[in-house]
Protein backbone atom coordinates (compact mmCIF):
# COMPACT_ATOMS: atom_id res chain seq x y z
CA UNK A 1 0.00 0.00 0.00
CA UNK A 2 1.33 3.44 -1.08
CA UNK A 3 1.91 5.84 1.97
CA UNK A 4 1.39 9.51 2.24
CA UNK A 5 2.04 12.31 4.56
CA UNK A 6 1.34 15.66 5.34
CA UNK A 7 3.37 18.83 6.10
CA UNK A 8 1.72 21.85 7.03
CA UNK A 9 3.71 25.40 7.42
CA UNK A 10 2.53 28.19 9.20
CA UNK A 11 4.31 30.94 8.11
CA UNK A 12 3.91 34.79 9.28
CA UNK A 13 0.63 35.71 6.94
CA UNK A 14 -0.56 31.91 5.90
CA UNK A 15 -0.57 28.60 6.59
CA UNK A 16 0.30 25.83 3.66
CA UNK A 17 -0.38 22.19 3.70
CA UNK A 18 1.11 19.71 1.65
CA UNK A 19 -0.01 16.06 0.94
CA UNK A 20 2.72 14.07 -0.14
CA UNK A 21 3.81 10.79 -1.60
CA UNK A 22 6.76 9.42 0.43
CA UNK A 23 8.05 7.32 -2.23
CA UNK A 24 9.33 10.44 -3.53
CA UNK A 25 8.42 13.19 -1.84
CA UNK A 26 6.05 14.50 -4.87
CA UNK A 27 3.59 17.02 -4.06
CA UNK A 28 0.03 15.72 -4.99
CA UNK A 29 -2.08 18.45 -3.35
CA UNK A 30 -1.74 21.63 -1.62
CA UNK A 31 -3.96 24.19 0.13
CA UNK A 32 -3.34 27.67 1.13
CA UNK A 33 -5.34 29.87 3.69
CA UNK A 34 -4.77 33.22 4.59
CA UNK A 35 -5.61 34.81 8.20
CA UNK A 36 -8.41 36.65 7.82
CA UNK A 37 -8.08 39.16 11.28
CA UNK A 38 -4.48 39.20 10.12
CA UNK A 39 -4.92 40.39 7.11
CA UNK A 40 -7.37 43.38 7.77
CA UNK A 41 -4.38 44.61 10.62
CA UNK A 42 -6.39 43.43 13.74
CA UNK A 43 -5.09 43.21 17.23
CA UNK A 44 -1.66 44.79 15.82
CA UNK A 45 0.14 47.74 16.12
CA UNK A 46 2.92 48.15 13.93
CA UNK A 47 3.91 51.58 15.07
CA UNK A 48 5.10 49.68 18.66
CA UNK A 49 6.48 46.76 17.00
CA UNK A 50 3.14 45.04 18.46
CA UNK A 51 2.45 41.88 16.00
CA UNK A 52 -0.36 39.63 17.51
CA UNK A 53 -2.04 37.06 15.87
CA UNK A 54 -5.75 35.61 17.27
CA UNK A 55 -5.24 31.74 17.51
CA UNK A 56 -9.11 31.37 15.33
CA UNK A 57 -6.89 32.62 12.50
CA UNK A 58 -4.80 29.61 12.56
CA UNK A 59 -7.43 27.12 13.71
CA UNK A 60 -9.70 28.23 10.70
CA UNK A 61 -6.63 27.24 8.58
CA UNK A 62 -6.12 23.98 9.92
CA UNK A 63 -9.19 22.60 8.80
CA UNK A 64 -9.65 24.26 5.35
CA UNK A 65 -6.39 23.13 4.42
CA UNK A 66 -5.84 19.66 5.55
CA UNK A 67 -10.02 19.04 4.62
CA UNK A 68 -8.60 20.74 1.26
CA UNK A 69 -5.47 18.50 0.09
CA UNK A 70 -7.47 15.06 1.40
CA UNK A 71 -10.49 16.10 -0.49
CA UNK A 72 -8.97 16.85 -3.68
CA UNK A 73 -6.22 14.38 -3.39
CA UNK A 74 -8.89 11.58 -3.57
CA UNK A 75 -6.26 9.20 -1.91
CA UNK A 76 -8.49 7.15 0.79
CA UNK A 77 -8.01 8.57 4.17
CA UNK A 78 -6.31 5.11 5.42
CA UNK A 79 -3.16 5.78 3.31
CA UNK A 80 -2.41 9.16 5.15
CA UNK A 81 -0.34 8.15 7.65
CA UNK A 82 1.41 10.78 9.40
CA UNK A 83 1.00 14.37 9.90
CA UNK A 84 3.67 17.14 10.99
CA UNK A 85 2.96 21.19 11.48
CA UNK A 86 6.09 23.92 11.55
CA UNK A 87 5.21 27.20 12.23
CA UNK A 88 7.31 30.21 13.00
CA UNK A 89 9.28 30.80 16.28
CA UNK A 90 9.44 32.20 19.10
CA UNK A 91 5.61 32.76 18.72
CA UNK A 92 4.71 31.87 22.07
CA UNK A 93 0.58 31.74 23.22
CA UNK A 94 -1.26 31.84 26.99
CA UNK A 95 -3.07 28.83 27.52
CA UNK A 96 -5.61 27.13 29.84
CA UNK A 97 -4.79 24.08 32.29
CA UNK A 98 -6.47 22.06 29.42
CA UNK A 99 -4.58 23.80 26.48
CA UNK A 100 -7.04 25.82 25.47
CA UNK A 101 -5.80 29.08 23.96
CA UNK A 102 -6.21 31.84 26.48
CA UNK A 103 -7.97 33.97 23.29
CA UNK A 104 -10.64 31.59 22.94
CA UNK A 105 -12.06 32.39 26.73
CA UNK A 106 -14.92 34.41 27.13
CA UNK A 107 -13.51 37.62 28.21
CA UNK A 108 -10.17 37.39 26.31
CA UNK A 109 -11.52 37.14 23.01
CA UNK A 110 -10.57 40.57 21.98
CA UNK A 111 -7.32 40.67 24.11
CA UNK A 112 -4.41 41.36 22.02
CA UNK A 113 -2.53 39.75 25.45
CA UNK A 114 -4.17 36.91 25.26
CA UNK A 115 -2.80 35.60 21.40
CA UNK A 116 0.23 34.28 20.07
CA UNK A 117 3.18 37.10 20.31
CA UNK A 118 4.44 36.86 16.73
CA UNK A 119 8.16 36.24 16.04
CA UNK A 120 8.46 39.20 14.81
CA UNK A 121 6.84 41.23 17.78
CA UNK A 122 9.68 43.54 19.51
CA UNK A 123 7.41 44.95 22.70
CA UNK A 124 9.72 42.60 24.78
CA UNK A 125 13.43 45.04 23.96
CA UNK A 126 13.59 45.46 27.94
CA UNK A 127 12.46 42.25 28.96
CA UNK A 128 15.08 40.68 26.99
CA UNK A 129 18.15 43.07 28.51
CA UNK A 130 16.88 41.99 32.06
CA UNK A 131 17.43 38.55 30.77
CA UNK A 132 20.92 39.33 29.43
CA UNK A 133 21.83 41.31 32.32
CA UNK A 134 20.83 39.01 34.90
CA UNK A 135 22.12 36.06 32.81
CA UNK A 136 26.17 37.45 33.21
CA UNK A 137 25.47 38.51 36.55
CA UNK A 138 23.57 36.44 38.78
CA UNK A 139 26.08 33.88 39.49
CA UNK A 140 25.05 31.02 38.53
CA UNK A 141 25.09 29.38 35.06
CA UNK A 142 24.76 31.14 31.97
CA UNK A 143 21.46 30.12 30.30
CA UNK A 144 22.35 32.07 27.07
CA UNK A 145 25.26 30.07 26.85
CA UNK A 146 23.88 27.87 24.02
CA UNK A 147 21.70 30.60 22.55
CA UNK A 148 24.39 32.77 21.11
CA UNK A 149 25.57 34.61 24.48
CA UNK A 150 22.42 37.11 23.60
CA UNK A 151 19.03 36.28 24.50
CA UNK A 152 16.66 38.26 22.09
CA UNK A 153 13.16 40.35 22.58
CA UNK A 154 11.47 37.94 19.59
CA UNK A 155 11.89 34.80 22.21
CA UNK A 156 9.56 32.90 24.77
CA UNK A 157 10.67 34.18 28.21
CA UNK A 158 11.14 37.79 27.60
CA UNK A 159 7.80 37.51 25.57
CA UNK A 160 6.05 35.84 28.53
CA UNK A 161 7.78 38.05 31.24
CA UNK A 162 6.84 41.49 29.45
CA UNK A 163 3.17 40.55 29.19
CA UNK A 164 2.62 39.15 32.64
CA UNK A 165 3.94 42.56 33.69
CA UNK A 166 1.90 44.06 30.91
CA UNK A 167 -1.35 42.92 31.77
CA UNK A 168 -2.18 41.17 35.04
CA UNK A 169 -5.85 39.52 33.69
CA UNK A 170 -3.78 37.93 31.20
CA UNK A 171 -1.02 36.68 33.83
CA UNK A 172 -3.43 35.45 36.02
CA UNK A 173 -5.47 33.52 33.72
CA UNK A 174 -2.69 31.52 31.56
CA UNK A 175 -1.95 28.77 33.47
CA UNK A 176 0.66 27.87 31.17
CA UNK A 177 2.51 29.45 27.30
CA UNK A 178 2.82 27.04 24.23
CA UNK A 179 5.13 27.60 21.39
CA UNK A 180 3.00 28.00 18.57
CA UNK A 181 4.44 24.25 16.75
CA UNK A 182 3.48 22.97 20.26
CA UNK A 183 -0.31 24.30 20.48
CA UNK A 184 -1.30 23.39 17.25
CA UNK A 185 0.33 19.87 17.55
CA UNK A 186 -1.49 19.44 20.53
CA UNK A 187 -4.71 20.72 19.18
CA UNK A 188 -4.53 17.86 16.35
CA UNK A 189 -3.21 14.73 18.84
CA UNK A 190 -4.86 12.11 21.41
CA UNK A 191 -2.80 13.35 23.96
CA UNK A 192 -4.70 15.85 26.32
CA UNK A 193 -2.24 15.79 29.20
CA UNK A 194 -0.04 19.27 28.88
CA UNK A 195 2.13 17.78 31.44
CA UNK A 196 3.35 15.14 29.63
CA UNK A 197 2.99 16.85 25.86
CA UNK A 198 5.98 15.97 23.70
CA UNK A 199 7.43 19.55 23.14
CA UNK A 200 9.17 20.56 20.23
CA UNK A 201 13.26 20.12 21.11
CA UNK A 202 14.05 22.59 18.25
CA UNK A 203 11.93 25.50 19.76
CA UNK A 204 12.91 24.52 23.86
CA UNK A 205 16.57 24.54 22.45
CA UNK A 206 16.42 27.66 20.41
CA UNK A 207 13.95 30.03 22.09
CA UNK A 208 14.13 29.03 25.79
CA UNK A 209 17.13 27.83 27.23
CA UNK A 210 16.51 24.60 27.35
CA UNK A 211 19.10 22.85 28.01
CA UNK A 212 20.03 19.08 29.15
CA UNK A 213 23.49 19.62 30.32
CA UNK A 214 21.18 21.97 33.35
CA UNK A 215 18.52 19.84 33.65
CA UNK A 216 16.13 21.21 31.19
CA UNK A 217 14.95 24.71 31.20
CA UNK A 218 16.45 27.31 33.58
CA UNK A 219 16.27 27.14 37.10
CA UNK A 220 13.64 28.31 39.21
CA UNK A 221 15.65 30.18 41.26
CA UNK A 222 16.84 32.30 37.98
CA UNK A 223 13.60 32.87 36.85
CA UNK A 224 11.89 33.76 40.20
CA UNK A 225 14.58 37.02 40.03
CA UNK A 226 13.08 38.10 36.65
CA UNK A 227 9.52 37.55 38.26
CA UNK A 228 8.12 35.03 40.89
CA UNK A 229 5.44 34.31 38.00
CA UNK A 230 8.04 33.01 35.63
CA UNK A 231 9.28 30.91 38.51
CA UNK A 232 6.06 29.43 39.00
CA UNK A 233 5.05 29.33 35.35
CA UNK A 234 8.20 26.80 35.23
CA UNK A 235 6.67 23.58 36.83
CA UNK A 236 3.32 24.30 34.57
CA UNK A 237 5.66 23.89 31.30
CA UNK A 238 7.80 21.15 30.44
CA UNK A 239 11.18 18.72 31.40
CA UNK A 240 11.85 16.28 28.70
CA UNK A 241 11.33 17.49 24.84
CA UNK A 242 11.52 15.73 21.61
CA UNK A 243 12.99 15.96 17.63
CA UNK A 244 10.79 15.52 15.24
CA UNK A 245 10.96 11.80 13.97
CA UNK A 246 8.72 11.03 17.26
CA UNK A 247 5.14 10.67 17.32
CA UNK A 248 3.42 13.24 19.93
CA UNK A 249 -0.11 11.46 19.78
CA UNK A 250 -2.30 9.99 16.83
CA UNK A 251 -4.87 12.50 15.67
CA UNK A 252 -8.19 12.70 18.13
CA UNK A 253 -11.81 12.28 17.23
CA UNK A 254 -12.80 16.03 17.22
CA UNK A 255 -9.86 16.17 14.26
CA UNK A 256 -10.41 12.93 12.37
CA UNK A 257 -14.07 14.07 11.38
CA UNK A 258 -13.05 17.99 10.86
CA UNK A 259 -10.69 16.63 8.48
CA UNK A 260 -11.79 13.11 6.92
CA UNK A 261 -9.06 11.46 8.33
CA UNK A 262 -8.58 8.43 10.22
CA UNK A 263 -8.12 8.50 13.81
CA UNK A 264 -4.72 6.52 13.25
CA UNK A 265 -3.15 9.54 11.51
CA UNK A 266 0.33 9.81 13.21
CA UNK A 267 1.10 13.38 14.87
CA UNK A 268 4.47 13.98 14.69
CA UNK A 269 6.27 16.51 17.26
CA UNK A 270 6.23 19.85 16.19
CA UNK A 271 9.05 22.46 15.08
CA UNK A 272 10.16 25.43 13.37
CA UNK A 273 9.53 26.80 9.76
CA UNK A 274 13.30 27.50 8.76
CA UNK A 275 14.37 24.56 10.12
CA UNK A 276 12.11 22.43 8.63
CA UNK A 277 13.16 24.25 5.43
CA UNK A 278 16.39 23.34 5.77
CA UNK A 279 15.18 19.26 5.83
CA UNK A 280 13.03 20.14 2.75
CA UNK A 281 16.15 21.39 1.21
CA UNK A 282 18.10 18.35 1.98
CA UNK A 283 20.40 19.96 4.37
CA UNK A 284 23.89 18.21 5.06
CA UNK A 285 27.03 18.87 7.33
CA UNK A 286 28.58 22.20 6.23
CA UNK A 287 26.12 23.39 4.01
CA UNK A 288 23.73 26.81 5.21
CA UNK A 289 20.44 26.88 4.17
CA UNK A 290 19.26 30.39 3.59
CA UNK A 291 15.21 30.85 4.22
CA UNK A 292 14.85 34.00 2.32
CA UNK A 293 12.09 35.58 2.62
CA UNK A 294 10.08 38.56 4.85
CA UNK A 295 13.49 38.14 7.40
CA UNK A 296 16.21 35.00 7.23
CA UNK A 297 16.76 32.36 8.79
CA UNK A 298 20.60 30.70 8.23
CA UNK A 299 20.25 27.19 9.52
CA UNK A 300 23.22 24.46 9.58
CA UNK A 301 24.25 20.98 10.83
CA UNK A 302 27.56 19.63 12.52
CA UNK A 303 28.02 16.92 14.44
CA UNK A 304 28.96 16.94 17.92
CA UNK A 305 32.88 15.93 16.98
CA UNK A 306 33.07 18.84 14.63
CA UNK A 307 31.41 21.43 17.02
CA UNK A 308 33.77 20.19 20.35
CA UNK A 309 33.43 22.65 22.38
CA UNK A 310 32.84 25.65 20.70
CA UNK A 311 29.26 27.76 21.28
CA UNK A 312 29.17 29.92 17.96
CA UNK A 313 28.53 33.56 19.53
CA UNK A 314 26.35 35.64 18.78
CA UNK A 315 23.83 33.73 16.90
CA UNK A 316 20.32 31.65 17.35
CA UNK A 317 21.20 29.25 19.01
CA UNK A 318 23.13 25.80 18.88
CA UNK A 319 20.46 22.32 20.03
CA UNK A 320 21.53 18.89 19.50
CA UNK A 321 18.55 17.62 17.06
CA UNK A 322 16.73 20.99 16.21
CA UNK A 323 17.30 20.01 12.69
CA UNK A 324 18.57 16.06 12.45
CA UNK A 325 18.29 14.10 15.33
CA UNK A 326 22.01 13.36 16.52
CA UNK A 327 23.37 16.61 14.74
CA UNK A 328 23.91 19.91 16.65
CA UNK A 329 21.24 22.44 14.56
CA UNK A 330 22.32 25.87 14.66
CA UNK A 331 20.36 29.09 13.50
CA UNK A 332 21.30 32.12 12.85
CA UNK A 333 18.99 35.16 10.93
CA UNK A 334 18.29 38.74 9.95
CA UNK A 335 15.31 40.59 11.32
CA UNK A 336 14.51 41.71 8.17
CA UNK A 337 15.07 40.74 4.92
CA UNK A 338 11.93 41.08 1.76
CA UNK A 339 10.99 43.03 4.59
CA UNK A 340 13.59 45.97 4.01
CA UNK A 341 12.36 46.00 0.57
CA UNK A 342 8.88 45.53 1.01
CA UNK A 343 9.32 49.02 3.59
CA UNK A 344 10.62 50.65 0.42
CA UNK A 345 8.45 49.92 -1.13
CA UNK A 346 5.55 51.27 1.23
CA UNK A 347 7.09 54.61 1.60
CA UNK A 348 6.94 54.65 -2.59
CA UNK A 349 3.51 53.99 -2.93
CA UNK A 350 2.28 56.34 0.09
CA UNK A 351 1.60 58.86 -2.90
CA UNK A 352 -0.61 56.65 -3.97
CA UNK A 353 -2.59 55.79 -1.36
CA UNK A 354 -2.72 59.22 0.38
CA UNK A 355 -2.79 61.66 -2.76
CA UNK A 356 -3.87 59.70 -5.65
CA UNK A 357 -6.84 57.95 -4.14
CA UNK A 358 -8.19 61.27 -2.86
CA UNK A 359 -8.33 62.62 -6.03
CA UNK A 360 -11.11 63.67 -8.06
CA UNK A 361 -10.33 63.33 -11.38
CA UNK A 362 -9.86 59.54 -11.53
CA UNK A 363 -12.92 57.02 -10.84
CA UNK A 364 -12.78 54.66 -8.09
CA UNK A 365 -12.55 51.35 -10.55
CA UNK A 366 -9.25 53.27 -12.18
CA UNK A 367 -7.83 54.16 -8.44
CA UNK A 368 -8.36 50.88 -7.19
CA UNK A 369 -6.70 49.02 -10.53
CA UNK A 370 -3.67 51.57 -10.40
CA UNK A 371 -2.67 51.07 -7.02
CA UNK A 372 -3.06 47.52 -7.45
CA UNK A 373 -0.80 47.62 -10.34
CA UNK A 374 1.49 49.50 -9.26
CA UNK A 375 1.56 47.51 -6.12
CA UNK A 376 2.33 44.17 -8.00
CA UNK A 377 4.63 45.85 -10.28
CA UNK A 378 7.12 48.33 -7.96
CA UNK A 379 9.66 45.71 -6.70
CA UNK A 380 10.07 44.20 -10.68
CA UNK A 381 10.41 47.77 -12.14
CA UNK A 382 13.20 48.58 -9.19
CA UNK A 383 14.79 45.31 -9.94
CA UNK A 384 14.84 45.71 -13.79
CA UNK A 385 16.04 49.67 -13.37
CA UNK A 386 18.70 48.48 -10.32
CA UNK A 387 20.11 46.26 -12.77
CA UNK A 388 21.00 48.42 -15.21
CA UNK A 389 22.94 50.84 -12.69
CA UNK A 390 26.61 50.38 -14.05
CA UNK A 391 29.11 49.05 -11.42
CA UNK A 392 30.93 52.30 -11.93
CA UNK A 393 27.65 54.77 -10.61
CA UNK A 394 27.83 55.35 -6.95
CA UNK A 395 24.95 53.82 -4.92
CA UNK A 396 23.86 55.32 -1.33
CA UNK A 397 25.50 52.86 1.01
CA UNK A 398 22.64 51.73 3.88
CA UNK A 399 21.74 49.33 6.29
CA UNK A 400 19.69 46.12 6.89
CA UNK A 401 18.38 46.91 10.52
CA UNK A 402 14.98 48.44 9.85
CA UNK A 403 13.51 45.58 12.41
CA UNK A 404 16.74 45.79 14.30
CA UNK A 405 19.34 43.07 13.96
CA UNK A 406 18.44 39.21 14.91
CA UNK A 407 22.19 37.99 14.23
CA UNK A 408 25.53 37.99 14.30
CA UNK A 409 24.69 39.40 17.98
CA UNK A 410 21.00 40.46 18.49
CA UNK A 411 20.29 43.83 19.35
CA UNK A 412 16.90 44.87 18.31
CA UNK A 413 17.26 47.97 18.73
CA UNK A 414 19.49 48.87 16.64
CA UNK A 415 17.95 50.94 13.65
CA UNK A 416 18.94 50.92 9.97
CA UNK A 417 20.46 54.40 7.96
CA UNK A 418 20.72 55.13 4.10
CA UNK A 419 23.80 57.59 3.29
CA UNK A 420 25.58 59.21 0.60
CA UNK A 421 22.44 60.99 -0.63
CA UNK A 422 22.65 63.04 -3.28
CA UNK A 423 20.69 65.05 -6.17
CA UNK A 424 21.42 62.63 -8.24
CA UNK A 425 20.34 59.42 -6.57
CA UNK A 426 16.77 58.05 -7.78
CA UNK A 427 14.64 55.31 -6.73
CA UNK A 428 16.69 52.81 -8.13
CA UNK A 429 19.78 54.08 -7.05
CA UNK A 430 18.17 53.81 -3.03
CA UNK A 431 16.66 49.76 -4.24
CA UNK A 432 20.10 48.99 -5.02
CA UNK A 433 21.68 50.00 -1.98
CA UNK A 434 19.10 48.25 0.34
CA UNK A 435 19.59 45.15 -1.98
CA UNK A 436 23.50 45.61 -1.31
CA UNK A 437 22.42 46.29 2.60
CA UNK A 438 20.47 42.79 3.13
CA UNK A 439 23.41 41.28 1.10
CA UNK A 440 26.06 42.50 3.45
CA UNK A 441 23.77 41.40 6.29
CA UNK A 442 23.82 37.91 5.22
CA UNK A 443 28.07 38.23 4.88
CA UNK A 444 28.26 39.16 8.77
CA UNK A 445 26.65 35.44 9.35
CA UNK A 446 28.48 33.97 6.55
CA UNK A 447 31.89 35.51 8.40
CA UNK A 448 30.69 34.92 12.20
CA UNK A 449 30.23 30.88 11.35
CA UNK A 450 33.38 30.61 9.59
CA UNK A 451 35.72 33.10 12.43
CA UNK A 452 33.63 30.77 15.09
CA UNK A 453 35.02 27.62 13.04
CA UNK A 454 32.21 26.24 11.58
CA UNK A 455 32.95 26.11 7.37
CA UNK A 456 30.37 26.45 4.50
CA UNK A 457 31.40 24.82 1.65
CA UNK A 458 28.03 25.70 -0.48
CA UNK A 459 25.15 27.85 0.46
CA UNK A 460 21.47 26.78 -0.86
CA UNK A 461 18.91 29.43 -1.12
CA UNK A 462 14.87 28.80 -0.63
CA UNK A 463 11.96 30.69 0.24
CA UNK A 464 9.90 33.76 -1.98
CA UNK A 465 13.34 35.84 -2.52
CA UNK A 466 15.82 33.17 -3.28
CA UNK A 467 12.94 31.78 -6.10
CA UNK A 468 11.22 35.42 -7.48
CA UNK A 469 15.07 37.75 -6.98
CA UNK A 470 17.88 36.42 -9.83
CA UNK A 471 19.13 39.97 -8.71
CA UNK A 472 19.33 39.24 -5.24
CA UNK A 473 20.82 36.19 -5.84
CA UNK A 474 23.55 37.09 -8.14
CA UNK A 475 24.33 39.65 -5.80
CA UNK A 476 24.42 37.57 -2.57
CA UNK A 477 27.03 35.60 -4.82
CA UNK A 478 29.05 38.31 -5.59
CA UNK A 479 29.44 39.41 -1.85
CA UNK A 480 29.64 36.03 -0.30
CA UNK A 481 32.07 35.29 -3.09
CA UNK A 482 30.35 31.50 -3.14
CA UNK A 483 28.29 30.09 -5.62
CA UNK A 484 24.24 29.55 -4.04
CA UNK A 485 22.12 26.89 -5.44
CA UNK A 486 18.26 27.55 -4.94
CA UNK A 487 15.75 24.78 -3.92
CA UNK A 488 13.05 23.91 -7.01
CA UNK A 489 10.31 23.62 -4.89
CA UNK A 490 8.03 26.68 -3.09
CA UNK A 491 7.30 25.10 -0.37
CA UNK A 492 10.21 23.58 1.15
CA UNK A 493 9.07 23.92 4.96
CA UNK A 494 6.31 22.04 4.50
CA UNK A 495 7.89 19.91 3.10
CA UNK A 496 10.85 19.33 5.04
CA UNK A 497 7.79 18.67 7.73
CA UNK A 498 6.37 16.10 5.78
CA UNK A 499 9.66 14.70 5.71
CA UNK A 500 9.58 14.67 9.58
CA UNK A 501 6.21 12.68 9.33
CA UNK A 502 7.77 9.88 7.00
CA UNK A 503 10.04 9.46 9.88
CA UNK A 504 7.67 9.32 12.58
CA UNK A 505 5.94 6.97 10.69
CA UNK A 506 8.75 4.65 10.00
CA UNK A 507 8.49 5.04 6.71
CA UNK A 508 12.49 5.83 6.72
CA UNK A 509 14.92 4.84 9.48
CA UNK A 510 16.71 8.59 9.57
CA UNK A 511 16.06 12.07 8.79
CA UNK A 512 18.64 12.20 6.68
CA UNK A 513 17.94 9.35 4.41
CA UNK A 514 14.11 10.75 4.26
CA UNK A 515 15.45 14.15 3.21
CA UNK A 516 17.70 12.92 0.72
CA UNK A 517 14.63 11.06 -1.11
CA UNK A 518 11.88 13.39 -0.86
CA UNK A 519 13.63 16.82 -0.51
CA UNK A 520 13.40 19.27 -3.18
CA UNK A 521 15.25 19.02 -6.46
CA UNK A 522 17.19 22.26 -7.17
CA UNK A 523 16.39 24.94 -10.12
CA UNK A 524 19.12 27.27 -10.15
CA UNK A 525 22.79 28.54 -9.67
CA UNK A 526 24.39 30.98 -9.01
CA UNK A 527 28.71 31.92 -9.35
CA UNK A 528 29.98 34.46 -8.36
CA UNK A 529 31.19 37.33 -10.52
CA UNK A 530 35.04 37.17 -9.74
CA UNK A 531 34.99 40.95 -11.51
CA UNK A 532 31.80 42.22 -8.95
CA UNK A 533 33.60 40.33 -6.14
CA UNK A 534 36.39 42.90 -5.41
CA UNK A 535 33.54 45.40 -6.34
CA UNK A 536 31.61 44.71 -3.48
CA UNK A 537 34.46 43.63 -1.18
CA UNK A 538 34.88 47.43 -1.16
CA UNK A 539 31.54 48.75 -0.55
CA UNK A 540 30.77 46.22 1.94
CA UNK A 541 33.93 48.14 4.07
CA UNK A 542 31.46 51.13 3.53
CA UNK A 543 28.77 49.27 5.01
CA UNK A 544 30.76 48.03 7.92
CA UNK A 545 31.69 51.88 8.88
CA UNK A 546 28.21 53.21 8.57
CA UNK A 547 27.22 50.06 10.95
CA UNK A 548 29.86 50.81 13.25
CA UNK A 549 28.44 54.75 13.52
CA UNK A 550 25.22 53.14 14.20
CA UNK A 551 26.27 51.04 16.20
CA UNK A 552 28.58 53.11 18.49
CA UNK A 553 25.98 56.16 18.69
CA UNK A 554 22.71 53.57 19.79
CA UNK A 555 24.77 52.26 22.66
CA UNK A 556 25.80 56.13 23.54
CA UNK A 557 22.28 57.05 22.97
CA UNK A 558 21.62 54.11 25.67
CA UNK A 559 23.94 54.65 27.79
CA UNK A 560 22.49 58.21 28.40
CA UNK A 561 19.18 57.61 28.70
CA UNK A 562 20.26 55.07 31.49
CA UNK A 563 22.18 57.31 33.69
CA UNK A 564 19.28 60.00 33.30
CA UNK A 565 17.01 57.15 34.76
CA UNK A 566 19.57 55.99 37.63
N1 LIG B 1 10.42 40.13 -6.95
C1 LIG B 1 10.83 40.26 -5.69
N2 LIG B 1 12.11 40.61 -5.43
C2 LIG B 1 12.54 40.72 -4.17
N3 LIG B 1 11.79 40.51 -3.08
C3 LIG B 1 10.52 40.17 -3.27
C4 LIG B 1 9.97 40.02 -4.58
N4 LIG B 1 8.68 39.69 -4.43
C5 LIG B 1 8.43 39.62 -3.11
N5 LIG B 1 9.54 39.91 -2.40
C6 LIG B 1 9.68 39.93 -0.93
O1 LIG B 1 9.47 38.62 -0.46
C7 LIG B 1 9.01 38.67 0.90
C8 LIG B 1 8.01 37.53 1.12
O2 LIG B 1 8.68 36.31 1.04
P1 LIG B 1 7.94 34.91 1.19
O3 LIG B 1 8.97 33.85 1.26
O4 LIG B 1 6.96 34.81 0.08
O5 LIG B 1 7.11 35.08 2.53
P2 LIG B 1 7.38 34.60 4.08
O6 LIG B 1 8.68 35.13 4.53
O7 LIG B 1 6.24 35.23 4.85
O8 LIG B 1 7.31 33.10 4.08
C9 LIG B 1 8.41 40.05 1.08
O9 LIG B 1 9.12 40.70 2.11
C10 LIG B 1 8.61 40.77 -0.26
O10 LIG B 1 9.08 42.09 -0.07
O1 LIG C 1 12.86 32.77 13.48
C1 LIG C 1 12.28 31.89 12.93
C2 LIG C 1 12.55 30.48 13.29
O2 LIG C 1 13.45 30.39 14.33
C3 LIG C 1 11.24 32.12 11.85
O3 LIG C 1 10.09 31.45 12.25
C4 LIG C 1 10.93 33.56 11.59
O4 LIG C 1 12.07 34.19 11.11
C5 LIG C 1 9.81 33.74 10.58
O5 LIG C 1 10.16 33.23 9.34
P1 LIG C 1 9.39 33.67 7.96
O6 LIG C 1 9.82 35.07 7.66
O7 LIG C 1 7.92 33.50 8.21
O8 LIG C 1 9.93 32.70 6.94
Amino acid sequence: MKKYVIGLDYGTDSVRAVLIDTENGSEITSSVSYYQRWKEGKFCNPSANSFRQHPSDHIEGLEKTISEVVRESGIPAEQIVSICIDTTGSSPLPVTSDGTALALVPGFEENPNAMMVLWKDHTAIREAEEINTLARTWGGEDYTKYEGGIYSSEWFWAKILHISRADAEVKNAAYSWMEHCDYLTFLLSDHKDLATFKRSRCAAGHKAMWHESWGGLPSEEFLNRLDPSLGALRGRLYTETYTSDEIAGYLNEEWAAKTGLTTKTIITVGTFDAHSGAVGAKVEENTLIRIMGTSTCDIMVASQEAIGSTTVKGICGQVDGSVIPGLIGLEAGQSAFGDVLAWYKDILMWPVHQVMMHTESISEEQKTKLAEEMEAGLIRKLTLEAEKIPLSDSVPVALDWVNGRRTPDADQELKAAISQLSLGIKAPHIFKALVNAICFGAKKIVDRFEEEGVKINKVIGIGGVARKSPFIMQTLANVLDMPIVVAASDQTPALGAAVYAAVSAGIYPTVQEASMKMGSAFEAEYQPKAEEVQHYRELMQQYQKLADFVEYNTKLKNNRKELQNS
